[in-house]
């Protein structure tokens, strides 16, 4: 049990030190408050919280990997070296593709009900 709370107070440790040391992430960490505001506000439904759920976790499960083997590569390669630069590039492609994927998830559950909500307005 010890055991288990010291490994939770690691992982704490972690999701501490990219939020203090990556601005994408603290973007990220908005963008997932605004997300969980306007579900509220707009009232979603279950499987809609999912799929908002799961964009949100992804770019955020992506961003923590990024910033792990981008810290791993400055250790190993702290000079310029082609194939650092390939694999900071490529972790940047996979929070990219997750990032894309939160955005069409978001317009597709958020934007006929925004649209409904103007046109009710108006
Ligand atoms: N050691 C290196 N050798 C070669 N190219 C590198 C190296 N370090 C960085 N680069 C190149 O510069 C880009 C940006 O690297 P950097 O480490 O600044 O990442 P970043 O995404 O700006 O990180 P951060 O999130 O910390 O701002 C990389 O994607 C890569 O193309």
């Amino acid at each position: 049990m010890k055991k288990l709370v010291r490994s939770f107070g690691f992982a704490f440790k972690g999701l501490r030190y990219t939020t203090t040391t990556q601005l994408n992430f603290r973007i990220h960490l908005a963008a997932t408050v605004l997300a969980a505001a306007m579900g509220f506000l707009l009232h979603i439904a279950t499987n809609e919280w999912l799929w908002i759920t799961l964009a949100i976790a992804l770019v955020l499960i992506t961003e923590l990997i990024n910033t792990s083997i981008e810290t791993l590569t400055d250790l190993v390669s702290p000079t310029y070296n082609t194939k650092a630069g390939h694999v900071k590039d490529v972790c940047a492609g996979a929070v990219v593709i997750a990032a894309l994927f939160a955005l069409v998830t978001g317009l597709v559950i958020f934007l006929p009900k925004l649209i409904l909500l103007v046109h009710h307005a108006a």
